[in-house]
Parts: C-alpha cells; sequence; structure tokens
C-alpha cells in the first residue's frame, strides 16, 4: 500500500515531492484507511473537562470556575472551539468527565463525571487506580459511540483548569526530560510564577515512583487527561485518524503510546503549541505538526483549525490529474 501510494501520489501533474507536508499526510491517511482514496467522515471533536485538586496550589493563573464556564460557553457556542468547528463543519462534544460543578439538566455538556475532579497530587494520588480505568473506558466508550455512527475522524480537545501541569508530569515520566524543561507557563504563568510551579512539580515528581503506565497516569494524571488517553486508544483501535491538538493532548497521546506504540501510526500533529515543551515533546514523538501559528489555547483548537489543510492533502490526492491523464510530459 505504501509503494501504491508513493507512486499515486509521485504521478500527479506537479513536480516530485512539490506538494510537501501535505504529500505526507496524505501518505499517512491512505496507510490509516488502507486505501489510495482516503476520506475524512464525520469529522468530530471531543472536548474533555475536568478539574484538578492541584488548582488549590496556585499552579494556575486562573480560578478553578473557568473550567465550568468555559464548558458552558463551548455549548452556547462562543468559545475559541466553537467559532471554528462551525467554520469547518466539525462536529462538536464536550464531555464533562470530572468537573466540580453541576451542570443544568438542559445542558448539551455530556455527563461523564467521574468525580468532582481530581485530587491534590502534592498531597495524594490525582486518581485510584480505579478512576483511573473508569474514566479510560468511557473514553473508549465515546469514541465507539461515534465510530459507530460512521465517523472516522477524532480530534481531542480539553478543558480544565490547571492541566498543563498533569501534562508535564507525564511528559517528564515518560521521556526522562528534566522537569523544568517540561513545564511551562499555561494560561499565563510568567517569571518567578513559573519559577514557583516547576518547584511544585518537581517536590510532586519526586514524591512517587508509579511503575505501569496505569499507575503512572492514575498519580499523575487528571480526569480528563484519562478519558482522552482511552478515547485515542479507542480511535487507534477502530483504525480512524486522530487529530491531535497541543502540549496537552499530545501529552495524553505520549501516555497512550505506553500502553499500545501503535496509536502514534494514526495521529496527525495539527500544530505546534508555544507551550514551552511541547517543541522536545514533539521531536520526542518524531512527529512533524502541521502548523506552527503560536497558539497557546488548548480545547482542540490546533486540531480545528488544522483539518482544511488535511482535507487540501486528501483533495489532491483523489482529484489531481496525473501526468498520463493530463498529457503532461515527465521528466
Ligand atoms: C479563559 C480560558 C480559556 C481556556 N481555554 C483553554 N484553556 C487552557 O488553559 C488551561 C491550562 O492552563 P493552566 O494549566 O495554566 O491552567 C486548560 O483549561 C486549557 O484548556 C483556557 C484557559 C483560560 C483561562
Ligand atoms: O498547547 C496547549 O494545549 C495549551 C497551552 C497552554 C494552555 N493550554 C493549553
Amino acid at each position: 500500500m505504501r509503494t501504491q501510494l508513493q507512486h499515486k501520489i509521485d504521478n500527479k501533474t506537479k513536480p516530485t515531492g512539490a506538494l510537501g507536508q501535505l504529500e505526507a499526510i496524505a501518505l499517512q491517511v491512505g496507510l490509516i484507511q488502507q486505501t489510495l482514496s482516503p476520506v475524512i467522515k464525520q469529522p468530530t471533536i471531543l472536548v474533555f473537562a475536568a478539574d484538578h485538586g492541584l488548582a488549590d496550589e496556585k499552579i494556575s493563573p486562573y480560578p478553578k470556575d473557568v473550567t465550568w464556564q468555559m464548558a458552558m460557553n463551548f455549548v452556547a457556542g462562543g468559545a475559541a472551539i466553537s467559532v471554528f468547528c462551525r467554520q469547518n463543519d466539525i462536529q462538536l462534544k464536550v464531555i464533562d468527565a470530572g468537573v466540580d460543578y453541576d451542570f443544568p439538566a438542559d445542558s448539551p455538556i455530556i455527563p461523564a463525571k467521574i468525580a468532582r475532579g481530581s485530587r491534590n497530587m502534592r498531597q495524594e494520588p490525582a486518581m485510584s487506580l480505579e478512576e483511573c480505568e473508569k474514566a479510560m473506558a468511557s473514553g473508549r466508550e465515546f469514541v465507539k459511540a461515534e465510530a459507530d455512527k460512521g465517523c472516522n475522524t477524532i480530534g481531542f480537545g480539553e478543558m480544565g483548569i490547571g492541566n498543563t501541569s498533569p501534562s508535564s508530569l507525564l511528559m517528564h515520566r515518560f521521556t526522562g526530560l528534566p522537569i523544568e524543561t517540561c513545564t511551562g507557563a499555561g494560561a499565563g504563568m510568567h517569571g518567578e510564577q513559573l519559577t514557583y510551579k516547576q518547584q511544585v512539580l518537581k517536590e510532586i515528581s519526586e514524591k512517587y515512583d508509579p511503575q505501569s503506565p496505569l499507575e503512572t497516569l492514575a498519580t499523575f494524571g487528571g480526569l480528563e487527561i484519562a478519558m482522552m488517553v482511552g478515547a485515542m486508544l479507542e480511535a487507534k483501535a477502530q483504525g480512524m485518524i486522530l487529530l491531535i491538538d497541543g502540549f496537552i493532548a499530545t501529552a495524553a497521546l505520549l501516555t497512550a503510546c505506553q500502553f499500545d506504540a501503535s496509536t502514534l501510526d494514526n495521529a496527525l500533529f495539527c500544530h505546534q503549541s508555544e507551550e514551552k515543551g511541547h517543541r522536545l515533546l514533539l521531536e520526542h514523538l518524531k512527529a512533524n505538526p502541521i502548523l506552527q501559528l503560536g497558539m497557546r489555547l488548548g480545547e482542540g483548537t490546533g486540531a480545528a483549525v488544522a483539518l482544511p489543510v488535511i482535507q487540501s492533502a486528501l483533495a489532491f490526492l483523489n482529484e489531481m490529474a496525473s501526468f498520463e491523464d493530463a498529457g503532461v510530459s515527465k521528466e
């Protein structure tokens, strides 16, 4: 299939390699779908939202209430992710993985609370193994339901004040890079505030020594991250395209790869976030991000913005004339 896809790409009416990374995307998606004519069907972004006990330690400049307030904003249509999904015809679903708030019963936010937030990991592991497994299983169910309806492309988004911290800890643990290298400003911790955040995370990383991927995720993760990890593993199992957003989603993917290394094969890295650590995390995964726009938001926004580029890659593969079709002379 790889040889056939490469042959099809090289026979399009263009100099060899002239569509650059679009060619790599077309090849990868063809391999994922095992076809010379890949298509994106019912693209969907799942945004997993949860709170973090660690937010009590002031590791984010914003208050915890922003988590539920932004989740409401997502479904009301006013957030960045709402706008970009509307613009690009992407179905948006917001899942309450563990927000410390009771959403109104008539809200379109999908209830799947495992707990009212993870625990403060400066004191105790963020989740029990049972909670972590429950979150992962729930993430799998959501993706399976989308696959059953005919969706073949899933973007992963998140909302959770404090969630760059668990992401940094997971990156540190699974890459072996120093915690300072893995820890950045998040929603806006600069200067002394960032130094403080790095100190807190260093203290936490030295407090525990989890062994298995599950134990590591339960200790240092968060409910939305665990649900996202399960969702990514199921998306790979279903042969779907995984649209990976920024730092947090990439940390979740790195975690998913500890459970099933082949998850990486189906992942498209939509952008390189400004968040410190994301560049090195992408390098660790040998990933070539599609966009570099200086974004540092999360929510799945990088995935939503990159989808049209991926669609262009499939459009050239499916619709461009070959040298033979167009009667154009080859070198
Ligand atoms: C208004 C607002 C909207 C957001 N949308 C995504 N995030 C992003 O910021 C948070 C992570 O940064 P930290 O670890 O520093 O808290 C996550 O919720 C992430 O999705 C937001 C943050 C804020 C404040
Ligand atoms: O890259 C991200 O996902 C990110 C960066 C900063 C804050 N929130 C998310």
